[in-house]
Order: C-alpha cells, then sequence, then structure tokens
C-alpha cells in the first residue's frame, strides 16, 4: 500500500490518515524493545525449525477484565495511540495467532497497518514491509473462511499474508477441496498439529481440551516462524496462563497488556484464569508478573513485563 498522503508529525503523533496507516513514534518502540523478541530475530525470516518461537502475549482489557462486550461482540478498547503500539507489535513478530473464536466474532484483518520507517521522512506514506502471518487455531474447522473473509482480502490485495489455520487431523479431514483452495490462492494454508497426546496413547483427552500449547508452538516453528504474538482471545490466554500457573510449561516469554480507562460490564468475554490453591491450601493468585513497567499510550496505559515463575 504506498499513498502520497502527506506525512504525519512522526514527533509524537500516531494521526491516521485516509489510508489509514498508523505511526508509532521511536521514542515509545524504544521504551518497547526490552519486552519483544531480540531484533536478530527477523520477523519475515526463514528460520530452521528449532526450540519453541518467542511468545508474546498480548491483548487489550478494560477495568473488569473484559476483552468484549459478549462473546462473539467485537469492541474497541484502545485508543489511536495503543492501537498504533499494536500494530507495532505485529510488524515485530512473524505470527499473530487467535483462537477460532475470535477469527467467527471478529473478522480480523490481522495485518500490521503501521507506516513503514523508511518512507517517513521522504514523504511517502508505504505500508510496513513486515506483516505477520495470521495463524487461527481451529482445531475442527469450523471457521467458514471465504473471500469475505478480511484476512483474505487483505492478502488479496498485497497488505497482509495468508492465513495458516490450525487443525487437527480429523479437522483436516472436513476441510473441502475448494476452501483450502481458496486459502492457498492468497498464499495461506490449512496446517494439521500433529499432537503429542496421539503418540502417549491419550487422544481422547485431546479431543475435550483443545491443542496442547508445545504441539502448537512446535507446529509454529516447524512453519519456519520464530516469533508470535498471541492476541487472543479469553479461552486461549485463560488456557495459557492456565499452563504457566501450573509452572510445569514455560510458554510466554513477555506479557504486553492493553489497558482502557473502561468498564465493559457483566457478561463480557473475560481474561481470568482460574485460582491457584497455595501450599497452605488456601486460595492464591494463579499468576503474577515480574520486571513489570507501566508506559501511558493517550488515555490507555500499556503494562509490559514477563511471568514469575
Ligand atoms: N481485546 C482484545 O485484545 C481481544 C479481544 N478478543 C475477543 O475475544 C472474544 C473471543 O474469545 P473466545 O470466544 O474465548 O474465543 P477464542 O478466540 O479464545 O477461541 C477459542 C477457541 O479456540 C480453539 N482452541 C484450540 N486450542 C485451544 C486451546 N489450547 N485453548 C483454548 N482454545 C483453543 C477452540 O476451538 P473449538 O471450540 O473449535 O475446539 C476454542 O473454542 C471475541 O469477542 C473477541 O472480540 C479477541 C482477541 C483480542
Ligand atoms: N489491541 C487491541 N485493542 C482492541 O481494542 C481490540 N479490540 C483488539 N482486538 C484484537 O485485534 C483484532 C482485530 O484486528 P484487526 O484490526 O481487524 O486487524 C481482534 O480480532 C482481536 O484479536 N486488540
Amino acid at each position: 500500500m504506498t499513498s502520497t498522503v502527506p506525512p504525519t508529525d512522526h514527533q509524537g503523533s500516531t494521526t491516521t490518515a485516509s489510508d489509514g496507516l498508523l505511526h508509532f513514534p521511536p521514542s515509545s518502540a524504544l521504551a518497547l524493545e526490552p519486552h519483544l523478541p531480540p531484533p536478530t530475530l527477523n520477523p519475515n525470516s526463514s528460520s530452521k525449525p528449532g526450540s519453541k518461537p518467542f511468545v508474546t502475549l498480548t491483548f487489550a482489557t478494560s477495568l473488569d477484565s473484559s476483552l468484549s462486550l459478549a462473546p462473539g461482540v467485537r469492541t474497541t478498547l484502545s485508543g489511536p495511540q495503543s492501537k498504533a503500539m499494536t500494530h507495532y507489535l505485529r510488524s515485530r513478530h512473524s505470527a499473530i495467532l487467535v483462537g477460532v473464536g475470535t477469527a467467527v466474532a471478529d473478522d480480523p484483518g490481522l495485518n500490521c497497518k503501521i507506516l513503514s520507517p523508511s518512507g517517513l521522512g521522504k514523504g511517502v506514506r508505504e505500508q510496513h514491509p513486515n506483516q505477520p502471518r495470521p495463524i487461527v487455531l481451529d482445531p475442527s474447522a469450523r471457521w467458514k473462511v471465504n473471500e469475505r473473509s478480511k484476512v483474505v482480502q487483505l492478502a488479496r490485495l498485497k497488505q497482509g499474508l495468508g492465513p495458516y489455520i490450525f487443525v487437527t487431523r480429523e479437522g483436516m479431514e472436513k476441510v473441502t477441496a475448494e476452501r483450502r483452495k481458496m486459502v492457498e490462492s492468497v498464499g495461506g494454508k490449512f496446517v494439521c498439529v500433529e499432537s503429542s497426546l496421539d503418540s502417549k496413547g491419550e487422544a481422547e483427552e485431546r479431543k475435550t481440551t483443545g491443542f496442547v500449547w508445545e504441539d502448537v508452538l512446535r507446529t509454529i516453528r516447524e512453519e519456519g516462524l520464530d516469533s508470535v504474538m498471541i492476541e487472543g482471545g479469553g479461552s486461549v490466554i485463560n488456557s495459557l496462563l492456565t499452563l504457566e500457573q501450573a509452572g510445569g510449561q514455560e510458554l510466554v516469554d513477555s506479557v504486553i497488556v492493553t489497558i482502557a480507562p473502561t468498564w465493559l460490564g457483566a457478561g463480557g468475554v473475560l481474561v481470568c484464569p482460574p485460582r491457584a490453591i497455595g501450599k497452605d491450601g488456601q486460595p492464591a493468585p494463579p499468576v503474577r508478573l515480574r520486571d513489570v513497567s507501566w508506559h501511558p499510550l493517550g488515555e490507555d496505559v500499556v503494562l509490559c513485563g514477563k511471568i514469575l515463575r
């Protein structure tokens, strides 16, 4: 995407022009650097499969821990500055992951709408070249992705990448040839997540628990993607935090949460992992962050930290 619209003030403003491209000031970006994948991990590189990718858990929440007003209701929480921050994060990760609940509810674009830094100063407004690979966790292939899906339209326009849809073996059997062809025509694909539970003879358990995160992260690496930002929704985030609570698996490297100054009220989609039980048998907080920093952005505040283990 290129346009000749005059450039925005890039000293601090995040003004959105008619092309919809966003600017995130370098000073704000610098403050986030310790919480991002190391710069050696090139978002668009095709790295060799190794251990797990760098995982950033990032979402926007209300004061009452809601992601949206109700299941299926797309809800804007981020103001313009923190929205630009989220799109900057998208430019810094190889992949962006959501659950099928979010894909169905929001019809998200999952691309990066940040201005390319190379055009700034020359008066050229171009979309950032680093586009994250959208990943949708859809075990039973229930997302009716089609030509009208925003992520497909953006990929057609070369303003984003085609989605990788992660399914189980059983889910893969439900994918029609027509749908597969359509997804592949925009550079996406259906990817079978091989389950470690199957090899342990626990296939029945998999059917009730959704994907095992280790399997998902291994598959992401096998696809040559070395960093992923997990955006939501509620079930995905709560399941990740529940595993972190159990302490056995260290999955999340960085947590970046936008907190908007609003309550969404009862009935929203909550980030609320199950409470833990302490050694004394009493209720205990499930997860806590360490090395925390707070970054005011417009009316929102962005909280960065790491999981305390
Ligand atoms: N404010 C924000 O930053 C964000 C808000 N949202 C909001 O969140 C809401 C959607 O959340 P929700 O309904 O909880 O859906 P999710 O997006 O969390 O998707 C959940 C589905 O993902 C599949 N899944 C596969 N593996 C797992 C796993 N290990 N853990 C959890 N889920 C797995 C399951 O599909 P199946 O049931 O088929 O097995 C599950 O039902 C929307 O309203 C959206 O607007 C979403 C993202 C960010
Ligand atoms: N950071 C953030 N702030 C909000 O207010 C939000 N509602 C979300 N939602 C997430 O972003 C997806 C939409 O992305 P596109 O703009 O369509 O690319 C949505 O599906 C959630 O994952 N995030």
